[in-house]
């Protein structure tokens, strides 16, 4: 099953499981998405309190309406096993694996789905935050053109990224980012950029989130809800974007183009394949707006 690839994920926020204020804030944001998180941002000590609380909430009124994904801890280490039961009973969106490091990592997931009776609109999004991970993004990646699988985004994991390869700033790792990028696009996946650790450097965010755009990123996941705002605004259609999207539109709407494979539109040479991006920008303009933004 594929779900529509343009589903708006411009800003993902993490909520550590644990923090019942930050979990009862959650559901007053205007993020895309929210992942809570099992993983890095809940200590040993309250891994169980904190799956405690989550499923309380999730299964209360107060449950976000927004894209709900959880992340848990390794499948097959201490807390794995666990912290997916409790996912599955909170009916998620979707699991994030962490440290993926090859499609086994999804296969096992998927399978474990599975044995739950688990309903396929249950997606599985991949952190990819290790050596090994980025090595083996394209054959993860191509889980996602397996209409079976449940595979539908990559998360990049760059903290982890700069603490496992030893790189001294996110300079070094614009490749790998890339790398990211190409996998997704290759496997029709969503790609999420990584976190901005200096929540409270708003400029720096901001043009953080602008190069995470350029680069070819379809949103940012974040720490605090500071970061939603300048997000959105860095992943939505500009108005220039869609002025320029209704002009190719209209011209090939006219009764000359209908069958033409380019035409010039305001003094550039404009194909098909222009049309089809200035379709889903437009789609994605409209998606925003019903959203009331
Ligand atoms: C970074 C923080 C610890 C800062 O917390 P704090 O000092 O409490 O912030 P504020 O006082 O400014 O908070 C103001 C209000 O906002 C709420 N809040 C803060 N953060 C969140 C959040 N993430 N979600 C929802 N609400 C949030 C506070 O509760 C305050 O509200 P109120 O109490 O009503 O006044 C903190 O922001 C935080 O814990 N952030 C998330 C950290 C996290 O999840 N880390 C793990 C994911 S990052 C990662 O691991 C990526 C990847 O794996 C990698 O390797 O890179
Ligand atoms: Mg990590």
């Amino acid at each position: 099953m594929h779900e529509p690839l343009q589903r708006l994920r411009r800003s993902v926020l993490y909520v550590p499981a644990d923090n019942e204020r930050a979990v009862a804030k959650s559901a007053t944001l205007s993020c895309d998405a929210i992942i809570f998180d099992l993983e890095d941002a809940v200590s040993p000590d309250t891994k169980g309190e904190a799956r405690e609380q989550l499923r309380a909430f999730l299964q209360s009124t107060s449950r976000p309406k927004c894209e709900i994904v959880i992340r848990i801890n390794p499948l097959a280490g201490e807390w794995g096993t666990e912290d997916f039961l409790t996912a599955r009973a909170c009916h998620p969106d979707a699991i994030l694996l962490p440290k993926v490091e090859g499609p086994r990592d999804i296969l096992d997931a998927d399978a474990a789905l599975d044995e739950t009776d688990a309903p396929r609109s249950i997606r599985l999004w991949a952190m990819i935050e290790t050596p090994r991970g980025l090595l083996n993004a394209g054959s993860i990646a191509e889980l996602g053109r397996d209409p079976a699988a449940r595979l539908s985004c990559l998360v990049a994991g760059t903290n982890d990224l700069v603490k496992e390869t030893r790189v001294a700033s996110r300079d070094y790792l614009t490749p790998w980012l890339l790398q990211i990028v190409l996998a997704a696009r290759a496997g029709n996946l969503t790609a999420l950029d990584g976190v901005w650790n200096a929540f409270r450097e708003t400029e720096a965010f901001a043009r953080e989130c602008a190069r995470a755009r350029a680069m070819g990123f379809d949103g940012k996941t974040l720490i605090h809800p500071v970061q939603i705002a300048p997000a959105n605004a860095a992943f939505s259609p500009t108005s220039e974007e869609i002025a320029e999207a209704q002009a190719i539109v209209a011209a090939f709407a006219k009764p000359e183009n209908r069958f033409a494979g380019v035409i010039s539109v305001e003094g550039r040479m404009v194909e098909r394949l222009h049309l089809e991006h200035a379709e889903a920008l437009l789609k994605k303009a409209r998606e925003i707006k019903e959203k009331g933004e």
